[in-house]
Order: structure tokens, then sequence, then C-alpha cells
């Protein structure tokens, strides 16, 4: 698991360090870290010697990190100039480095081409749009990109432009290749879109793990903690013990709903799979494993229900959902039972249940059940909503995001925009059904099943253009990989 940090945990954090080391060692430490990865990107790119970086400067730390950095590449032959963002509040000690080994502070940014920028216009310190000459620069680095012969852009703790806490963009910001981050990850490098501005991102360490005391803004799960997760069959396992997941998915009107949302379920750990509703020739035609009733009533008992996905909102829809709900089991909300939320009609009903709830919206079915969308803060957003519904809630979206009412935020990281296609939802709500019905607490579930969904999405995109069908073929060797021993 990764963990992002608030500015103002980090800057507590920082001051706790800095009281026991020397003064400017972390910002040595930074910048080596960061000279380090630039000079390996050279290398990569032709080699340092004799190649030419700028570094855009800004007035604060961010920019004395830049400087730091951009003397020690001087050191090792690169030919270094530095572009201050204002001209007289630029970090005396960096500049006097850079100068010393041999860079130079220049009027203009790129006047001639280059091989490296490195943006330290501004870091957590950044507040708000860039304004003034840190604007004009931005224009200036994302002017040609790396992939079309441009400049490698190395982002100093965080791009340019994005807000730290909440991942959210305001205005014009830098699009890195590579982000190297001090001390921890912040979250703007985590979710929302920022977090695809940063590129690949490279933590330093620079021995502020122990001193930062607060909990994560976010967290980010890895293939470790998923495997570790992942309910796997043991000797004494039946289909049973495994786990029956239920689903009210589809209509008559959207059957293919109900086949994708079981194409999920079927890839997950549950050893067998209830349907209940109106696609039931359609499901038993592609899954002929599934036992099939057209009521919730008359399905049978299940660990786990998913309700919603292309459901409908008519009387049957309204009546399967009340049943649902009436379950004493755990149960996934999607696409039309989270429509059906809206009017309060299912209050009590919610209110009665004891078992976990996981709500799984798109930015509009969460503005319909928010009264707003989630805006720029989505991590922020998640939470209020899961806290106001007391339910664990999936915020679909480029980096979707999982947030539990008792404050926890996860942020998933191996979705891809192939996901973005009709149908993606459904799959996902079957899966995450599946891992709740084989006994995966909610947050855990809904993690591991956006983690599983998007590492699908990314496998079939490397065949083609990606239906929510292709989804359904790409799952289980994901979920499969992610249950074999590690090698
Ligand atoms: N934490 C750690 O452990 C370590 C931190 N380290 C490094 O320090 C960095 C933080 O440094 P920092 O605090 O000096 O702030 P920083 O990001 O340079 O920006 C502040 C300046 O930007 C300006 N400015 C703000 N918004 C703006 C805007 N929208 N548009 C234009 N300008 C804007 C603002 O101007 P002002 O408002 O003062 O006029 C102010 O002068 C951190 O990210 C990391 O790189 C490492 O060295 C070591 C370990
Ligand atoms: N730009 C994007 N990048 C990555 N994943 C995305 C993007 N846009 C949407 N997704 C993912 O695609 C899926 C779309 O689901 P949803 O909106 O419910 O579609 P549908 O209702 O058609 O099934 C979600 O898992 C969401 O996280
Ligand atoms: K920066």
């Amino acid at each position: 698991m990764r963990a992002a940090y608030r500015v103002a945990d980090v800057r507590s954090a920082e001051a706790a360090l800095l009281a026991t080391v020397p003064p400017g060692a972390l910002m040595a430490r930074a910048a080596a870290g960061l000279a380090r990865r630039c000079g390996q990107l050279l290398s990569e790119r032709g080699g340092r010697y004799g190649s030419r970086a700028v570094l855009l400067v800004g007035p604060g730390d961010n920019g004395g990190d830049a400087l730091f950095a951009g003397a020690e590449l001087a050191r090792q032959g690169v030919r270094v100039s530095a572009v201050a963002v204002v001209p007289d509040r630029i970090h005396a000690g960096g500049l006097a480095a850079l100068r010393s080994a041999g860079g130079r502070l220049a009027d203009e940014a790129l006047s001639a081409p280059c091989d490296l920028v490195v943006d330290g216009i501004v870091g957590i310190g950044g507040v708000g749009p860039l304004l003034g000459r840190a604007l004009a620069l931005v224009g200036a680095v994302t002017a040609v990109p790396a992939s079309a012969g441009g400049p490698v852009v190395v982002a100093v703790d965080l791009p340019s432009g994005v807000s730290a806490d909440t991942g959210d963009v305001p205005g014009p910001a830098v699009r890195a290749d590579v982000t190297v981050t001090f001390g921890c990850l912040k979250p703007a490098l985590v979710v929302g879109p920022a977090a695809e501005l940063a590129g690949e991102v490279e933590l330093v360490d620079i021995g502020l793990g122990p001193f930062v005391r607060a909990e994560p803004a976010v967290r980010v799960a890895d293939d470790g903690d998923v495997r570790s997760w992942w309910p796997v069959p043991g000797p004494q396992s039946d289909k049973y013990l495994r786990g029956v997941v239920a689903l009210a998915t589809g209509s008559v009107t959207y059957p293919g709903a109900a086949v994708l949302s079981v194409g999920g379920a079927a890839a997950g750990p549950a050893g067998l799979i209830r349907y209940a509703g109106a696609a039931r020739e359609q499901v038993l035609t592609r899954h002929p494993q599934v036992i099939a009733a057209t009521r919730v009533a008359d399905a049978g008992r299940a660990q786990a229900w998913v309700c919603g996905s292309g459901l409908g909102s008519g009387a049957r829809a309204i009546a399967d959902l009340r049943a649902v709900l009436a379950t004493p089991v755990p149960v996934v909300l999607d696409a039309d039972a989270i429509a059906m939320l809206v009017d309060g009609a299912m209050a009590e009903l919610l209110r009665a249940r004891r078992a976990p709830l996981v709500l799984t919206p798109h930015d509009g079915e969460f503005a319909r059940l928010a009264g707003a969308p989630p805006g720029a803060d989505r991590v922020g957003a998640a939470l209020r909503l899961a806290a106001w519904t007391n339910a664990v809630v999936l915020l679909k979206g480029s980096r979707t995001i999982v947030a539990s009412p008792d404050g926890q935020a996860w942020a998933n990281a191996t979705g891809c925009a192939a996901l973005a296609t009709a149908g993606a939802g459904d799959v996902l709500a079957g899966l995450l059904g599946s891992l709740l019905a084989a006994g995966l607490p909610p947050v855990r579930a809904a993690v591991a099943a956006a983690y599983a969904h998007g590492l699908a999405g990314r496998a079939a995109a490397r065949v083609g253009a990606v239906t929510a069908t292709d989804l359904v073929t790409a799952l289980p060797t994901v979920t499969g990989s992610l249950t074999a021993p590690c090698r």
C-alpha cells in the first residue's frame, strides 16, 4: 500500500524532521534524488555530457531543489541554464551552487532546443491557478511533448499548477514525463486530473517517514495488497462456502447489463452465481452455470447482492430493489438502483439495514444522489457521500475512488481510458459483488474490484478497441493472476 498525505501533514512532518538535521540537509537529499533521476533520463536519451537542461525556478524551495539538482547535473557535464519565475526572488544558495558548478541564469526559457526541462516553479506551496510569469513558462514547457521530440519534462515534487491536496487542476499546468517527489506522496499524484499530469512518479526517501504522524489522505493499493486480500478456495471449500453472489440487474430494455454484470461476477471468487430478473434467458445463454429466476423473491439465498445495472426504474425494479435491500447481506447498488434512492422512498429500508452497502456512482449518479457533482475535491466529495449514506462509495472515473463512512479513502491506479466504454461499470459491479460474497470486507472488495477491473481494461486495450464484453473476456486471466502464487 502506498499512502499520500496532505500538505499540512507534510509540513508538520518536515518541521519535526528539520529539527533533527543540519540546515539545508533536506533540500540536499531532495536535490540529490532529483539529480539522479534527471541524469538517468539524460543518459537514456543519448548521454549527459554536452546535453542541455533548462530549470524553471520559482521563488520558493521547489525552485531551490531544482537549482541544487541543476548544479549536480552541471558537474556531470550537462549545460544547465536556469530561468527565474520572479527574477529578484530566487533561492540564493541554490543559485550560488549552480553558478559555481558552471550553470548560468538565463533571461528566456527554451530559447534554444534542450533535452531536459526541470519544473521547479511551485511544489506544495502552490496556491490556486498559476499566475504571472509562472503561467507563461508552463506554456513554453508544454509546447512540444517528449514523445514528439521535445525535451523530457521532470516535475519537482509536483507538476506545477495542480492543487496538491485535491488533485484538481485549476488552470494551465505542467504535464510531466516524470515527477520526482520527496518524503511521501501527495494526493495530487494519485487522484483527479492532476495525477494524469504527473507521469511516472518516483518517491525519493529524505528520511521523512518516521515523522509522518497523520493518517493518509488517500491510500493506493498495490499488487501485493490485492493478492493478499483476494479470497482463494482451499481444500475444504465447496461452492457454498466460497460464497454465493446474486444479481438483480438488467431488464427487457437492457438485457446486456445483466449479461455483463454476471460476466464480471463469473471472474470473481464466489462459488455460485444466482440471477434474478427479466434477462434470465440471455444470462443463461451466455453463462449456463448461473441459477436464474425472474424475481428477487424467488432467487434463493446469497451472501451478497448486486442490484441496479440496467435495471430500469419501473414498478418491477422498485420491488426488486426493495427485496434486495431487505436481505441481511452486503449489497452493491449500481446505476438505476442509485437513481432510485434519490427521492428518499428507500430511506426506511436503508436505515434498517445492518449489513454493508456499497454504492458505485459515476459522476452523474453521484450528482443526483448528493445534489451536486463531486467537484474539484473528488476524495472529499466521496467521503462526504459515504458518511451521509453510511455506505462505502466507489466513485468511478479515471482514478476511481473508494471512500468509507469511517473516513478512509483509496484511489485506484490501474485504470485506463479504454474503460470509458458502455457497460464497463456493469462488469465492475458484478465483480465487486462476487468479492463481497466471498467474504471480503466492503472497502477491500471495492478496492480490489477496481484494481482488477483496471488491469482487465489494460489487458483488453493491448489487444484492440475495448468493449465491456472484452473486459469480461480479459478478467479471468487478471483475477487468476492475482490468485496465482508469486514467482
Ligand atoms: N516538505 C519537505 O519535506 C521538503 C520540501 N522541499 C521542497 O520545498 C517545496 C515547498 O517549498 P515552499 O514551501 O517554499 O513552496 P513552493 O512550492 O516552492 O512555492 C511557494 C512559492 O510559489 C509561489 N506561488 C504559489 N502559488 C503560486 C501560483 N499559483 N502562481 C505563481 N506563484 C505561486 C509563492 O509566491 P508568493 O505567494 O510568496 O508570492 C511562493 O513564493 C516542496 O514542494 C519541495 O520541492 C524539499 O526541498 C525538502 C523537503
Ligand atoms: N477516463 C477514464 N479513465 C479510466 N477509467 C475510466 C475513465 N472513464 C470511465 N472510466 C471507468 O469506466 C467505467 C465506466 O463505468 P460506468 O460509467 O458505470 O459505465 P456504464 O454505466 O456504461 O457501465 C468505470 O469503471 C470508470 O471508472
Ligand atoms: K514543480
